[in-house]
């Protein structure tokens, strides 16, 4: 690039906070990624299936990938900021300071995480008022949605946390009204985890019927009655406060949120495709699935009318892309099941010492451990005796079942390297046939989906991208940007800077294609006998 070119670049932050870390990025107008940081925030599991976060400390760990991206830029060409987190809830009191979600009363810990289950008698109770909010949930709510933990806690800790509580959000929202001041919800967070709708707001009878009409009669100020639209300015931007913790000017626009696989969502399906032989060229962009794999996979598909999908999140109206419904397939544990087997493995002491000699990741070293032994066969074979099911924290979609658990099938006496990365395999591909399983129940129910996108940590690796590519028989592409999810929120930051018309405008000029995985036919062969 010229000088010239240089000079007229505008830049905008994302900043992302995932399960187990918070990232930020620069990107400029084009969606090119300039500067990247993470950083490792904290978890608590108390007792089991009970897993919560610090508010205070994911503040911190954006205020320093933040100033770390920003290092040496000129700021004033910063032009808007953007947030995209997990759909966690956090806890304020009236005053806005943390509240403690836990009977040990430690107010560090103000945040259930989305992936917290303790809520399993409130959901059971929730789903079997049979209220029509639950048809815009795939019929069944999930316990990792918000309604089922704020029932929690006015149950178990109402004098610690329920009667002192002021403000509740998801984490997306606490992030933009951290940044701002304004305590407007995102849409994106109010439609798909706490049942509002785009069209008819808040339905009254839902609170009143669980047993949560203190919302109700308070007119939602704790749960959010100003909504906006993901990508909309916030206030007067930035903050003096906020700015001085993160390192950049007071008054940069602030986006309203998106949760972290909408922003992923936003960061790969509207990129343009023209040139790679993929059949989604030329077609609507319904035709693409986004999926966004972390610690969880969720499975983002578009229309232009209400798909009601059974066991399928939604359909949610302008959630991801403004004026489309959302459906919202997913696994609550991918990356988190992969990273679960291999460590918790007799092996894994071995794997890792030779993935140290070898300087490669554990992944790396078992993808060509797997290369060394399939030998002449196709990878796929490695596993015809031994089979995964994956619903280690139960099943999201299609099965909506959080009961279900997990399976392994076909165990030897065995416990060497081999069989390590045999049972990597069948994990890898088990997570891949669920993938198969949302999409066959999204096509049964009007989806017309012929390419996948991936993003997030786990399509950076190959063996996962291919068995999903080989699983579905799809195209997978993989963005221009490995840190896609981060395009995502400087997308939202480059809306509320005004710079771009319209989120789509945005997505068109920021998502880039990159490499193209097509499935491979061998593997589709039965063994020879
Ligand atoms: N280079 C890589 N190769 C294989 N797996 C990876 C790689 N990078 C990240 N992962 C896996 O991706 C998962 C985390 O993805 P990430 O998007 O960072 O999660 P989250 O957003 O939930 O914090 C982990 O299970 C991790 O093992
Ligand atoms: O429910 C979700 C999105 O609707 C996600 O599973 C949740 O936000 C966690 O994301 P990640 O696996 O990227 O940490």
């Amino acid at each position: 690039m010229s000088g010239g070119e240089q000079e007229q670049r505008n830049y905008y932050l994302g900043v992302d906070v995932g399960t187990g870390s918070v990232r930020a990025a620069l990107v400029d107008q084009c969606g090119v990624l300039l500067a990247f940081a993470d950083q490792p925030i904290m978890k608590w599991e108390p007792q089991f299936n009970h897993h919560e976060q610090s508010s205070e400390d994911i503040w911190a760990a954006c205020c320093i990938v933040t100033k770390k991206v920003v290092r040496g830029i000129d700021l004033n060409r910063i032009r808007g900021l953007g947030f995209d987190a997990t759909c966690s809830l956090v806890v304020l009191d009236k005053q806005f300071r943390p509240l403690p979600v836990n009977h040990e009363g430690d107010p560090h810990r103000n945040i259930i995480m989305w992936l917290d289950h303790r809520a399993v008698s409130q959901v059971q109770r929730i789903n079997e008022t049979k209220h029509r909010v639950l048809q815009y949930v795939g019929g069944v709510m999930s316990v990792e949605m918000q309604a089922p933990k704020l029932l929690w806690l006015k149950e178990n800790l109402r004098e610690t946390c329920w009667d002192k509580a002021g403000h509740f959000f998801d984490l997306p929202d606490f992030l933009s009204w951290k940044a701002t001041g304004v305590t407007a919800r995102s849409l994106c967070s109010l439609v798909c985890k706490w049942t509002y709708s785009a069209e008819k707001g808040w339905d009254d009878s839902f609170w009143k019927m669980i047993g949560l009409e203190d919302f109700v009669a308070d007119n939602y100020s704790k749960i959010g009655n100003q909504v906006l639209p993901p990508g909309a300015s916030l206030g007067n931007g930035l903050t003096q406060e906020a700015a001085k913790d993160l390192g950049l000017p007071a008054g940069i626009a602030v986006a309203a949120s998106l949760i972290d696989a909408h922003a992923g969502g936003l960061g790969v399906i509207g990129a343009d495709v023209k040139g790679h032989g993929l059949a989604c060229e030329g077609q609507p962009v319904t035709s693409r699935l986004a999926i966004i794999c972390g610690t969880s996979s969720c499975h983002m598909g578009i229309s232009k009318d209400p798909i009601f999908v059974p066991g399928v999140w939604g359909p949610y109206f302008s959630a991801m892309v403004p004026g489309f419904w959302l459906n919202e397939g997913g696994q609550s544990v991918t990356g988190r099941l992969i990273d679960h087997m291999v460590q918790g493995h007799a092996a894994f002491p071995e794997l890792q010492a030779k993935a140290t000699a070898s300087c490669q990741s554990v992944y790396a070293y078992l993808n060509s451990h797997l290369d060394l032994i399939k030998k002449a066969q196709s990878v796929g074979f490695l596993t015809v005796d031994l089979h995964v099911w994956p619903d280690f924290h139960g099943n999201r979609s299609p099965l909506a079942d959080l009961t279900l658990k997990g399976m392994v099938t076909g165990l030897k006496l065995s416990q060497d390297l081999d069989d390590l990365a045999i049972l990597y395999l069948a994990t890898v591909q088990a997570i891949a046939f669920g993938t198969r399983f949302i999409i066959e129940a999204m096509e049964a129910a009007g989806h017309s989906i012929t390419t996948l996108f991936l993003c997030g940590g786990l399509s950076k690796n190959p063996l996962f991208v291919q068995m999903h590519a080989d699983i579905t028989g799809m195209p997978v592409v993989l963005s221009q940007e490995v840190e896609s999810v981060l395009v995502g929120a400087a997308i939202l930051g480059a809306c509320a800077s005004g710079d771009f018309t319209s989120v789509q405008e945005a997505m068109a000029r920021m998502s880039k294609v990159g490499k193209v995985v097509f499935p491979r036919r061998e593997d589709k062969k039965l063994p020879e006998l």
